[in-house]
């Protein structure tokens, strides 16, 4: 018998296992960031708040790397059930910071061989790419709220989001052509899907022109626009309030079924909702709501998961 199995069977079973096994995190544990605010403004409901405003929250290689870490973390906190994901200051989001991408070009430029000035570009891409995944690979709902400039990688961001608000005086650009970039990070695959209209979509990526709230709605890219930030806050809180009532188990299947849907067939979607569900539906949320609901009684309490 390994070390391992022997230490499990033998000395302190739950902690091990849960410790090797089923690594979770505590409220703790989510570490201090340089270039982010999170908060827990309501029970169960956790508050990211992009944060350099003085930069326009543009986004550098710390900020890549602290949001990928504080969505990561924030799957495996149980206590966290519902994310908000919003900018400080001015403007929700510039995009990359462009001091970054020249200096990642310049850095890339160093390198004497083709092939390895490409690795570096590759991977650059690649540790971006992770970082706005990092939202969707979350297993927590992520709810956008988007005010003022919401520009080229921020799109990207808030299209990995799974539910996204803004306010009135939001705009929008799918600003990479300008930079003299195909988006690479997600905009490409995420926008047509999201608003169901691939030409608008290509047009928005094609021309990278401005557009406003009121077009952002009726696309489809956002659910509602509100008039300002403090009520798109208070109002977006209350709807992840809501959703942080109900079963953790069901909502984040939900999630976890919705994001493998998206991009296969519906029979692999529905195969791979049954097989989570013959697990789930043989858990304690399923009766206990299932209860409440027929005797038209309170929601009930839901452990966390
Ligand atoms: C692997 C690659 C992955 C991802 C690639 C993504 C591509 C993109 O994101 S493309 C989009 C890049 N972004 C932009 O082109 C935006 C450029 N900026 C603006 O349009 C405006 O600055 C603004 C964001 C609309 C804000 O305008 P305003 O309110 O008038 O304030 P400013 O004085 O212009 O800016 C305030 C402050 O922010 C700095 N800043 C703004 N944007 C950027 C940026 N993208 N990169 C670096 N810094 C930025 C600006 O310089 C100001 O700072 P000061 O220190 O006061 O100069």
């Amino acid at each position: 018998m390994s070390s391992l199995i022997k230490t499990i069977a033998f000395n302190q079973p739950r902690k091990v296992i849960s410790n090797i096994l089923f690594r979770t995190f505590t409220k703790a544990e989510l570490p201090q960031f340089e270039t982010l605010a999170v908060s827990e403004p309501k029970k169960y409901v956790y508050h990211v708040e992009l944060n350099r405003p003085k930069k326009s929250n543009t986004l550098t290689r710390t900020m890549w790397q602290e949001i990928n870490t504080c969505f990561s973390t924030l799957s495996h906190i149980p206590e966290c059930r519902v994310i908000v994901l919003s900018g400080q200051g001015k403007h929700f989001c510039g995009g990359i910071d462009l001091q970054t991408l020249v200096q990642m070009a310049a850095e890339a430029d160093e390198l004497d061989d083709v092939a390895r000035k490409a690795r570096f570009h590759y991977n650059f891409i690649k540790y971006a790419q992770d970082t706005i995944t990092s939202l969707e690979d979350c297993v927590k709902p992520v709810i956008s709220v988007s005010h003022n400039a919401c520009i080229g990688a921020a799109v990207n961001l808030i299209t990995a989001a799974d539910m996204r608000y803004c306010t009135e005086d939001c705009w929008f650009s799918v600003r990479e052509v300008d930079v003299g970039l195909a988006p690479d990070v997600g905009t490409l695959q995420r926008l047509p899907k999201v608003v169901g209209n691939v030409s608008v979509a290509r047009e928005l990526c094609f021309t990278g022109r401005n557009f406003d709230a009121k077009e952002a709605k009726e696309i489809g890219l956002v659910s509602e626009v509100f008039p300002d930030k403090e009520t798109a806050l208070a109002k977006v809180f209350a709807i992840a309030e809501n959703i942080a009532s109900k079963s953790p188990i069901a909502v984040q299947t939900t999630k976890v079924n919705l994001v493998y849907s998206q991009s296969r067939p519906n029979k692999d979607g529905l195969e791979h909702i049954r097989l989570l569900n013959s697990v789930n539906n043989q858990g304690e949320d399923l009766t206990k709501a299932a209860i409440a609901q027929a005797t038209k009684s309170p929601v009930p309490q839901f452990d966390n998961v």
